[in-house]
């Protein structure tokens, strides 16, 4: 099965003089339309690893592929188009911009990357918020919708440029057991209907359990 994404010897520091050696000689691999999670013990490094996988932090060793193509060492410019065209994120806290309506909220990474016009991404936006099952949102503020729903619309906005893979850094942490369930289901019917891939950092063991693999984090080393 083809890789979609795929991190050789990530070895991470903080501090002075290397002081904390935080990832150790991480080996990781995500398939195609493979749903995996990341658990492990709060400070166990996974935000940092996730941080790295994602382009969003630079300073490591090793080398990141994603779709059998090296991203390490690409400027600063080149991995913004990058994060924005192939990579969905989704984090605990929403970041919507709560004066905005959804459907503005869900248009803006397209618009930023410029590749449409606004009619193609509007109606783009709306096709999300329907497989969303959040179309009746659209034009709701986002500061006017409750923790659940904003989750789901974090989630259409994390589509909207047709990402190969969607990450997450604790998507449901905020999130009550039935909305939590509802988010889980969203992201399973990506995979199985358009074949996302999905790489998530979770402590809701109930949450992993139902994906395809789990990856356990033991003080910066993986460890199953
Ligand atoms: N900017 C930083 N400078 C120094 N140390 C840091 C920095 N960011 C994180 N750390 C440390 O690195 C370790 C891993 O942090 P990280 O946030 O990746 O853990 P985590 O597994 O995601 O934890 P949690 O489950 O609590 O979110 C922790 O010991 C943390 O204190």
């Amino acid at each position: 099965m083809s890789l979609i994404l795929e991190a050789k010897n990530i070895n991470k520091y903080f501090g002075k003089n290397k002081a904390f050696h935080v990832l150790k000689d991480i080996f990781l691999e995500v398939h195609k339309s493979e749903f995996a999670t990341i658990m492990g013990k709060s400070g166990s490094g996974k935000s940092t690893l996730l941080y790295i996988l994602s382009t969003m932090d630079t300073d490591y060793t090793g080398e990141i592929f994603l779709n059998e193509q090296l991203i390490t060492g690409k400027n600063q410019r080149e991995l913004a188009h990058i994060r924005n065209k192939q990579i969905g994120f989704v984090f605990q806290f929403h970041y919507l911009l709560p004066e905005f309506s959804v459907l503005e909220n869900v248009m803006l990474p397209a618009k930023k990357l410029g590749l449409k016009t606004s009619e193609e991404i509007t109606e783009d936006a709306i096709h999300i918020l329907k497989s969303l099952h959040i179309e009746n949102l659209a034009s709701n503020r986002a500061s006017r919708i409750s923790g659940g729903e904003k989750q789901r619309v974090a989630v259409a906005r994390a589509l909207i440029n047709e990402p190969l893979l969607l990450m997450g850094d604790e998507p449901t942490g905020n999130l009550d057991s039935y909305n939590s369930e509802n988010l889980f289901d969203i992201l399973k019917s990506l995979k199985e209907e358009k074949g996302l891939s999905l790489l998530i950092v979770t402590h809701d063991e109930d949450f992993a359990k139902k994906t395809d693999r789990t990856i356990i984090l033991e003080d910066g080393k993986i460890a199953g």
